[in-house]
């Protein structure tokens, strides 16, 4: 081996893990280790990207790590899951929407998807074919909500813009309120994932959830200013509607989920969970 690849080899071994993750706000405790917690220095950190985007980075290699829409561990046949941490709720999530113009969802007829979305633009199309046995028209678009509706009878918000827009004249669905009435499950909208052969302390991810959380005071000031929102109602989105720690009920639903995305033509390919270091 050459001198300059043995240089390569080596600087490589010691590079810092390359992590990507969405900057919403549910993704803040579980990355606010990473930005500012012990886990600093162990990190690079890329927190510019939309969900739809980390997937992306992960897909061509350019982190180690994502915090990727799970709907992607099918779409990618190298991805591992880090067990134990998930972006989900096990009732109501709230930043899971589709708004109407007023109309119920029974008579939608076309409906504007959130481009920031793989697992939530999934779950739509389940639950319109699925659970109400319509085929409404599915259009991507960029998360502007006055846009989606001029156009279209609905829209899939995710995210801090599905937190701030004005309800007056329109009917607002939980997404992981629907999903629960339909299959009495709860919901994982993402989670961390790898790819095989990479190095991963899967115990770091644990760890990190556990500062960010410790720390919610902090994020919950920080979001508040930066969305303008009440901090109790930050507080109790961020405590008691996600959950960061999958269950039972939450992992059957996962399971689920991935069957129903396979059925109705989302997915191509349909395998059992696999975890890191497991
Ligand atoms: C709970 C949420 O879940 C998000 C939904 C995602 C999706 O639909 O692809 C991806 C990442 C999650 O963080 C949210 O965005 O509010």
């Amino acid at each position: 081996m050459s001198e300059q690849g043995r240089e390569a080899r080596i600087v490589s071994g010691h590079r810092r893990l390359r992590i990507a993750a969405s900057i919403y706000l549910n993704s803040a405790p579980l990355i606010w280790s990473f930005r500012r917690g012990s886990l600093r220095e162990r990190v690079e950190l890329w927190t510019d990207a939309a969900p739809a985007r980390c997937a992306d980075m992960l897909a061509r290699g350019l982190v180690d790590v994502a915090l990727v829409p799970v709907i992607e561990y099918q779409r990618l046949p190298e991805a591992l899951l880090i067990p134990g941490v998930c972006v989900g709720a096990r009732a109501r999530v709230r930043s899971v929407v589709i708004v109407t113009r007023g109309m119920a969802l029974e008579e939608v007829e076309n409906v504007a998807l959130d481009l920031s979305s793989r697992t939530s633009a999934a779950l739509v199309q389940i639950i319109f074919r699925e659970f109400l046995g319509r085929r409404p028209h599915f259009v991507p678009a960029k998360p502007d909500l006055e846009l989606m509706l001029r156009e279209h009878d609905a829209a899939l918000l995710i995210g801090d813009p599905a937190m701030t827009f004005a309800r007056e004249g329109r009917r607002v669905y939980d997404l992981a309120e629907v999903w629960r009435a339909h299959t009495g499950l709860g919901f994982v909208f993402a989670m961390w994932m790898t790819r095989m052969g990479s190095e991963v302390e899967v115990a770091d991810f644990a760890r990190a959830r556990a500062e960010g959380l410790a720390r919610v005071e902090e994020i919950v000031a920080e979001y508040a200013e930066k969305l303008a929102l009440p901090p109790a109602e930050l507080r109790e989105y961020l405590l008691e509607n996600i959950s960061f720690i999958p269950d039972g009920e939450m992992r059957a639903g996962l399971e689920l989920y991935f069957q129903l995305a396979h059925k109705h033509g989302l997915i191509d390919a349909l395998r059992p969970l696999a975890f890191v270091g497991g």
